[in-house]
């Protein structure tokens, strides 16, 4: 064997060629897969040469273990890795994850708040320090690879993952993009741009998602149709991948969607000849979780056909193959045949060596326990905070103008604190946290919920009577001197979060309603998206958009009670009613409840 691909001094070009040269096929076709943990062995790693790992969301080591630590995840990484490092080039694999708002599947790990109310704090600086923290808890595990940023553009809240989209304005998702110069690190002055860059063993490669148009889909329905001329394509959907590929991004992810009946995971125009030899993208693009069987229906029908049209579309890894046998089977028929070009092999199997050697993973393919002390520590639970405070919306203050109810008094006889979201730091946390659809319980992991954040802000005379689902009676009986109201949608990922009413649910709405209707309340509303307020604004004293604040939920009472002001501006257009969706900033037919930009302060 040639080892001059090991030698760290070579040239990246010199290293990938002389790899290359040496690669059999089956090596070559084992490099672009990415399987799912719990298919795959250190002997498989080995024999096979597997390129990439991930766990899908929730299944932490062993096999679903929530409560995983740290050192278990190294472990189990590194088990891996060390399949990978016996085989016969040694080529390390990389082991991926989603890690987006946070290390999200880790148990303990500091939980971000969604993207959308990153959008809402307009604070690119931040929102790069916490791509910076994430990446660290992420390096934590021995992972150095993470599914995100998700750039997304929604133009229409019904759908389930409008929460994982910084804004419906691409201006506000394109300053976002900065969140890949924390994770992957900051460009060194005279390096150059547009070339995948990971500078360190804190830093993680980083992956824009999903390419394109995946928030454009009609109704918001997910993994559907985005119906647009070309124009608004370029100009809505994709200029973050632009800016993405500019800070240096290693990877980008393919959309489920379709744009014009035509599969992402299919089109070759967009993902060879667009995001490759137009946009000059260097890193590798890496298609969805079982993207491929998705592009037919009933899902994996024709899956060898699929993959010859995806392969040849441009996409280099394909995330979850059927296994690791089949998968090689059919694409070295597809090479065998001619129907797959050996120089598309290549061109693949290049940019994943590009990425690995950038990140210097052949120097350093095992993880250690160094940074397992850098998970939820308080430097990054005081970031999620502050991004906590800057991300609330300011929506209503006071039913008359020239008497503000914010910032509440913190010394007062008597505060309730009612609704199903006051107390759950699962559902201040949303999809995506610990498991794919989040949990409705408050241990899945630590931080403070709302209700514990307002108990250690108020002065300690203020009583506070804390009750889910307050009874009329009760509301009556007691003489309080307002009440704060948290509800909201229950956690989602993905279709699951389709929506196409946006109503309040219940048991929330009528807390809300009762509370309301007997004394002055502050509504704290948890959700991905805006959601039907306006029948009931008149009977809110005030509200608050506090989206889904993650594990940190002593931002909220810091801004309620005035330690700081009301920053936050709307990230998305605050509709009336559904029937006017899709409605976004810059329509022509413009009649928000509250417009995009809206944000009262104090
Ligand atoms: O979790 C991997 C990817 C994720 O990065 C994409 O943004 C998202 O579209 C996506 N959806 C699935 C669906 N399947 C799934 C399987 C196991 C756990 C969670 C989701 C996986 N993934």
């Amino acid at each position: 064997i040639d080892t001059l691909y090991k030698d760290s001094k070579q040239p990246m070009n010199v290293r990938i060629r002389s790899l290359l040269d040496q690669m059999t096929l089956k090596e070559k076709i084992g490099q672009m897969a990415q399987h799912d943990h719990l298919q795959a062995t250190p002997e498989i790693m080995r024999d096979y040469s597997v390129g990439s790992l991930l766990s899908g969301s929730g299944f932490g080591p062993p096999k679903g273990d929530i409560r995983a630590t740290a050192n278990d995840w190294v472990d189990m990484v590194n088990d891996y890795q060390k399949g990978s490092l016996s085989s016969r080039l040694g080529i390390p694999m990389l082991y991926a994850i989603d890690s987006v708002h946070g290390h999200n599947n880790l148990y303990k790990a500091t939980i971000f708040p969604h993207n959308v109310g990153l959008g809402a704090t307009r604070d690119p600086e931040l929102v790069k320090k916490i791509g910076a923290a994430t990446a660290i808890e992420t390096r934590a595990t021995g992972i150095p690879f993470a599914f995100s940023p998700c750039i997304a553009v929604c133009r229409d809240p019904r759908w389930g993952r409008c929460y994982e989209s910084y804004s419906e304005d691409h201006k506000i998702v394109e300053q976002m993009t900065d969140i890949i110069l924390g994770l992957q690190g900051e460009i060194p002055p005279h390096s150059r741009k547009g070339v995948p860059f990971i500078g360190g063993k804190d830093k993680v490669v980083a992956c824009a998602k999903h390419f394109v148009g995946d928030g454009g889909t009609i109704q918001g329905i997910d993994e559907n149709n985005t119906v647009i001329g070309w124009n608004e394509l370029l100009n809505i959907h994709m200029p973050g991948y632009y800016h993405s590929i500019i800070k240096g991004v290693a990877t980008v992810m393919i959309s489920y969607s379709s744009w014009n009946g035509e599969k992402m995971h299919a089109n070759q125009d967009l993902v060879t000849r667009y995001l490759k030899n137009t946009l000059n993208f260097r890193g590798f693009v890496i298609s969805d979780y079982q993207g491929v069987d998705r592009m037919t229906y009933p899902w994996s029908s024709n899956y060898e056909n699929s993959l010859l049209r995806a392969i040849n579309a441009g996409i280099d890894m394909v995330m979850a193959p059927p296994n690791h046998t089949e998968f090689l089977n059919i694409m070295t028929s597809h090479v065998k045949n001619k129907l797959i070009p050996m120089s598309r092999i290549d061109d693949a199997v290049k940019r994943i060596l590009r990425v690995k050697f950038s990140m210097g993973l052949f120097e350093n393919p095992l993880a250690d326990y160094s940074l397992v002390d850098q998970v939820g520590t308080q430097r990054h639970r005081d970031l999620a905070r502050e991004a906590v405070r800057k991300s609330l919306v300011l929506l209503k203050n006071g039913k008359d103008a020239k008497k503000p109810l914010l910032p509440l008094p913190k010394k007062t006889s008597k505060i309730l604190v009612a609704g199903s979201h006051a107390n759950n730091l699962g559902l201040q946390c949303g999809g995506w946290t610990i498991t794919w659809q989040g949990l409705n319980n408050n241990n899945l992991t630590s931080g403070t919920t709302i209700l514990s954040a307002i108990s250690t802000t108020v002065d300690p005379d203020t009583e506070i009577i804390y009750s889910r689902n307050p009874s009329a009676e009760s509301l009556k009986a007691n003489n309080y001197s307002y009440a704060i109201v948290v509800v909201g949608e229950p956690p989602y990922a993905e279709g699951a979060g389709d929506n196409l009413n946006l109503t309040i649910p219940e048991p929330g709405l009528s807390t809300m309603i009762n509370v309301c209707k007997n004394i002055k309340c502050i509504v704290v509303l948890i959700s991905g998206r805006p959601l039907v307020v306006e029948p009931y604004l008149p009977l809110m004293d005030a509200l608050v958009a506090a989206w889904l604040p993650g594990s940190e939920g002593q931002g909220v009472a810091d801004v309620l009670f005035g330690d700081y002001g009301f920053t936050g501006k709307l990230p998305r257009t605050w509709f009336k009613r559904v029937d006017q969706l899709p409605m976004n900033v810059g329509d022509e037919h413009y009649d928000p409840l509250f417009p995009f930009g809206f944000g009262l302060t104090t």
